[in-house]
């Protein structure tokens, strides 16, 4: 979900694509026009003169759990954050090529990157609730997208379904700050998926946690891929050995490889990736 006090100026920077496809805001545009959740073409991502993400061609399958590993700096974030225009907010920033939304351009005309955003939704490495109630924190973002049903009934479905309503259920008007860095967490994917996102963009949401709420974290990925498909940025490889169908490896802004998690941690063809896995390097 993007942050609700930050604005969208910053979009204007952003570059239009070269080669035009059908954008996300076009009419019908609940037809699925590829076999692709996201897809990026020939995608390059600058911070000012610095290319972060270099020739991106990446396609991510539906209703699938995909990994993306790499050393630290090599792009990850940038690349994942891509993916739902978050990187807009940064100003200075730079997109080239294309990133497709079920085979619809994310960044053509008419596009609105918060609606885009509530399709896609992020969880972020350190848990960032709205110091708001815990209620609040649920019903703020379905309403700011038209949700129009019972509200005691979205917070409580959406906790259930991270396991937090037992937890809970007695202090709903309490401070969502006053939660553990695990329970802000879990509240923080039930915040996303209040609003039913088709992606759920999960950037290191278990490194600032204990094992059991990562355990937590990471059991609910396994449920969700039924309902979304889950990208999700780790540094931990057990972790993305556990939980991924795909993964994808990143080194100095480049995919170097990307297939089922197996075939990449077992047979890599590439033998960047396989120093990687093996820990020679990062
Ligand atoms: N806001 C920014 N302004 C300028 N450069 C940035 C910005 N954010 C990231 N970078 C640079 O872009 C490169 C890629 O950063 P990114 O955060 O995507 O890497 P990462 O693989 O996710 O790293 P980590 O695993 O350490 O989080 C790095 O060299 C980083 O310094």
């Amino acid at each position: 979900m993007c942050n609700p006090e930050t604005n969208e100026t910053a979009a204007s920077t952003v570059q239009a694509p070269l080669v035009k496809t059908p954008s996300v805001e076009t009419p019908a545009s609940d037809v699925v026009l590829s076999p692709w959740a996201i897809e990026t073409r020939s995608m390059n991502f600058w911070y000012g003169n610095f290319q972060a993400v270099i020739d991106l061609d990446m396609k991510i399958e539906r209703n699938r759990v995909t990994a993306i590993i790499g050393p630290s700096g090599c792009g990850k974030s940038t690349a994942l954050r891509t993916f739902n225009r978050m990187n807009d907010l940064i100003p200075g920033t730079r997109v080239e090529g294309e990133i497709l939304f079920n085979g619809r351009d994310m960044y053509g005309p008419g596009v609105d990157p918060v609606a885009l955003r509530s399709r896609i939704g992020m969880v972020f490495q350190k848990p960032n609730p709205f110091p708001k109630t815990i209620r609040e924190n649920i019903i703020w973002g379905a309403r700011i997208n038209g949700f129009q049903g019972d509200p005691d009934e979205l917070v409580e479905t959406s906790l259930r379904q991270v396991y937090l309503w037992d937890e809970v259920k007695d202090k709903l008007k309490k401070n969502a700050y006053e939660l553990s860095g695990g329970q802000q967490q879990r509240l923080c994917i039930a915040r996303a998926i209040a609003v039913s996102p088709e992606i759920l963009l999960m950037d290191e949401p278990t490194s600032a946690l204990d094992p059991i709420s990562t355990g937590k974290i990471e059991d609910l990925m396994t449920e969700f891929k039924e309902r979304f498909t889950i990208i999700i940025v780790t540094h931990n490889m057990q972790q993305a050995g556990r939980i991924s169908d795909d993964t994808a490896f990143f080194l100095n802004g480049i995919l170097v490889e990307m297939g089922p998690t197996r075939e990449i941690f077992f047979t890599p063809k590439d033998p960047r990736t396989e120093n990687y896995i093996s820990g020679r390097f990062g």
